[in-house]
């Protein structure tokens, strides 16, 4: 009996078993050409209408500072909590530690805590998905 390498719970008796790998993303010249200004280190905005490749894009750009992901040094943010869990990251105002973020910034700014302060300031690379929900609406 074999139970197969990472998957646990999948045992067969006789037959092995083969998983079809993705294959590997061949970014566009469009995708490609952001991609390197981000490695540049430019700031970067990019939006588009739906299936246009911006998830696809941004995971590659997360997968360029991976490792060291966990460093503290790159913060995956998104405006909304489904957002922020499909690309493996948190809220953009739980990242800041403003709660609801609706006081003037000195007000928010003196109420950080230290580890969200510690944040703010390890923070090399701030990605923000869907940020278009974080623009102001005036
Ligand atoms: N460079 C690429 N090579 C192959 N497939 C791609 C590429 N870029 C995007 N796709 C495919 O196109 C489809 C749409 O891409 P994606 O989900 O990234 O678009 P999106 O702009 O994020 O869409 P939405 O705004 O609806 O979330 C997906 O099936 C994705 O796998």
């Amino acid at each position: 009996m074999h139970e197969y390498g990472g998957c646990p719970g999948i045992v067969d008796d006789h037959v092995p078993v083969t998983y079809p790998v993705a294959p590997a993303i061949i970014l566009s010249p469009e995708q490609q050409g952001i991609l390197e200004r981000v490695k540049r280190g430019e700031n970067v905005f990019f939006t588009g209408s739906a299936g246009t490749g911006k998830s696809v894009l941004l995971k590659e750009i997360i997968r360029h500072f991976c490792p060291p992901c966990f460093s503290g040094e790159l913060a995956i943010t998104a405006s909304t909590g489904i957002a922020a869990i499909n690309i493996g990251g948190q809220t953009l105002h739980s990242w800041a530690g403003i709660k609801f973020g609706q006081e003037p910034a000195v007000a928010l700014y003196n109420k950080l805590s230290e580890e969200a302060a510690l944040r703010w300031q390890l923070t090399q690379t701030l990605i923000i998905d869907e940020g278009r929900f974080d623009l102001p609406e005036n």
